[in-house]
């Protein structure tokens, strides 16, 4: 049996020379054979040791091993990932991976990392971002490239099922790591692995073909909102004046404020905190007209003829600026 990690590199034209996030486990396993035989002596392999995890020295030892027989340099970073108030712990790591993975590529000067993630972990994402109420970016899934700390970021293996990578492995005998973890049922992406892919696989045979075309589907329209938002942004300044945003209809300031709240300053609205500002400047027509509302960890406040975001309470506003 071919890899079909190989099948999919085939047609890749990928920048070289190439980081692979290795970190040991089967899919990142298939994807680093597959990336040594195709592009020999244009490969480094990046693993991150999660320095809480009881096991991370030996998964580095493995690691080692494994990149020694292929002929594959082997970079190493650390991190002791710990959860902001709030955060999971698993999304807590994976920030910290993709921190310290584009950290250890910058040092070796490696421009593009690979990620093994595969078409059932798109799934995974997808039915993670259902299940917290996401708006299109997050049904959107991850994308096939994407640029984060410095580095381009690929995931070269998101039509090819898991199911086929572990036939591979379990045929062509690589050594790999079995992560006892992820057969731990108190973690939401595994109880979607585990047990919901299975009745879905069940119920609906096409499901990852057609997830991936709904993501591909909110890919577009996400960035459709992105590109009206840049052009409302643009015409209402940063920080926003309240004219140019109340000239617009309600959908499209909401749009403009999600993007402004996000890219300028990473925070998130939740949805009734967003209709609440919305109201507020729709109803904000004197020059009296008081504006203090708490969004995500910080507060959106008026001040004369613009908006203007605080991390924290915001000082109070002599009345002339109000
Ligand atoms: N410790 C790590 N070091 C380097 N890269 C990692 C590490 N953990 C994960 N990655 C990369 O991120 C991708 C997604 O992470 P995820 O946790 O889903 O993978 P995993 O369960 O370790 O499985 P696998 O290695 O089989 O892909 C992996 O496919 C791999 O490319």
């Amino acid at each position: 049996m071919e890899n079909p990690a190989a099948l999919a590199l085939a047609s890749w034209a990928a920048p070289l020379p190439l980081g692979i996030a290795y970190s040991g486990g089967a899919d990142s396993t298939a994807l680093l054979h597959a990336a040594a035989s195709r592009w020999p002596g244009q490969v480094q392999a990046l693993h991150v040791h999660h320095g809480l995890q009881p096991a991370a020295d030996d998964f580095e030892v493995h690691c080692r091993a494994t990149c020694e027989a292929l002929g594959v340099p082997l970079h190493v970073g650390h991190v002791d990932a710990r959860h902001a108030p709030g955060e999971s712990p698993e999304d807590a790591a994976r920030r910290a991976r993709y921190v310290t993975l584009a950290a250890v590529a910058r040092v070796h000067g490696l421009g593009d990392i690979a990620l093994a993630q595969h078409a059932d972990d798109q799934v995974e994402t997808m039915l993670i971002a259902l299940s917290r109420g996401a708006g299109l970016d997050g049904l959107a899934g991850m994308p096939r490239q994407m640029q984060r700390h410095g580095v381009n970021f690929h995931r070269p293996l998101l039509e090819v099922q898991a199911v086929a990578l572990r036939e591979w492995i379990a045929q062509s005998g690589a050594a790999h790591i079995d992560d006892p973890s992820n057969a731990d049922l108190r973690y939401t992406r595994n109880r979607i692995r585990l047990q919901l892919l299975p009745a879905l696989a069940a119920t609906l045979p096409q499901f990852r073909e057609t997830f991936a075309r709904s993501a591909r589907n909110a890919a577009k329209a996400s960035r459709l909102l992105a590109e009206v938002a840049a052009s409302d942004s643009a015409a209402a300044g940063s920080p926003p004046a309240l004219e140019a945003l109340r000239s617009l209809p309600r959908g499209r300031l909401a749009n403009v404020l999600r993007h402004w709240l996000k890219r300028e300053h990473d925070a998130v609205p939740s949805e009734a905190q967003l209709e609440q500002l919305l109201d507020q400047i729709e109803a904000c027509s004197t020059r009296g007209h008081r504006i203090r509302l708490k969004v995500a960890d910080g507060y959106v406040q008026r001040e004369g003829d613009i908006l203007r975001w605080y991390n924290a309470r915001p000082p109070s506003q002599p009345a002339a600026l109000r």
